[in-house]
């Protein structure tokens, strides 16, 4: 694993080269920004989808165990996409014997407006992918009413959204009254889309709702609902894993400081910025290799 702490004024950074620390890892280089709080964003670039899905799991189970001790319960929300194979390491061993899967409170931080059953749903992705496969109880399991249009369908998220924040099931962040979940889990499109929040789209403005609506998103199917970025900027941990050399470009958007400065307010990806929480990217070799930040890394 190559991980990279601190991502901005990276041109002032000290770089670290030290050896390998996992079992599959070949390479660790660190760098380290001056006066960057090291704990609140990290990148981490891996040689391989194996060494990526492996580490992932880690940090999601250790974020599992030490929320469960600390609140009683783990409130986490999906996205759809890739995302969801990369979490089936987490169905194998040993996490799916030493994971609390009890203590687990599963929304979705997107959705298309579709069928349960539909291919296109992120439920029946989640649900075919993980959740048939590890003792969730169903009564944690908080999917979208799919009787609804997509407006009633966000209002009713949102309402549900508000009970699990009531019971402190999802706990409240202090500063901006928002739901603060344990951990958001992202992916992102080549477009720098995150959750079903697009560049150019006024869901990315939404600042009131906790829940917004789209009728005509970009990419297909076009009814989705989605959480609005102070929902994601308020969680404790937000993960956004990327891989593949589609996404290098939106990558590179998303974190160089050398980016258009307009993408700090237009590009969905890099607008993911929590508050007091904590960021961290997980990266394949191709999804980084255009990161302007860390060119020794592909010499
Ligand atoms: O429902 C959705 O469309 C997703 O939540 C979306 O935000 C997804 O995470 C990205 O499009 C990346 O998807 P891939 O990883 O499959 O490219």
């Amino acid at each position: 694993m190559i991980s990279l702490l601190a991502l901005h004024n990276l041109n002032c950074c000290d770089v670290l080269r030290e050896g390998g620390t996992s079992m599959t890892s070949t390479v660790l280089q660190k760098i380290v920004v001056p006066g960057w709080p090291e704990d609140k964003r990290q990148l981490k670039i891996y040689e391989t989808s194996d060494d990526l899905t492996t580490d992932f799991a880690d940090y999601v189970a250790q974020l599992s165990e030490q929320t469960v001790k600390e609140r009683g319960v783990f409130a986490v929300a999906f996205s759809g996409g890739s995302l969801i194979s990369v979490m089936g390491r987490l169905c194998e061993a040993p996490y799916n014997q030493t994971v609390d899967w009890t203590k687990w409170h599963i929304l979705w931080a997107d959705e298309r407006v579709v069928g349960k059953n539909h291919v296109d749903s992120n439920y029946k992705l989640a649900k075919n992918g993980l959740l048939s496969k590890v003792p969730v109880l169903s009564s944690h399991v908080h999917s979208i009413n799919d009787n609804l249009t997509a407006e009633e369908a966000a209002a009713e998220y949102e309402f549900v959204l508000r009970q699990l924040v009531k019971t402190r099931t999802v706990d409240v962040c202090e500063s901006s009254d928002c739901p603060k979940f344990d951990l958001i889990l992202l992916g992102m499109g080549p477009d720098g889309h995150v959750a079903s929040l697009f560049p150019g789209h006024p869901a990315l403005e939404q600042r009131e709702d906790w829940v917004t609506y789209l009728t005509d998103s970009p990419e297909p199917p076009p009814e989705r609902i989605t959480f609005t970025l102070p929902v994601i900027n308020s969680a404790s941990n937000v993960a956004i894993v990327v891989t593949g050399e589609a996404k290098s470009m939106a990558v590179h958007r998303a974190i160089d400081d050398v980016a258009e400065e307009s993408d700090a307010v237009t590009f969905p990806a890099r607008m993911v910025q929590p508050t007091d929480g904590q960021l961290v990217w997980f990266l394949d070799r191709s999804a980084a290799s255009r990161l302007q930040c860390a060119p020794q890394l592909f010499d």
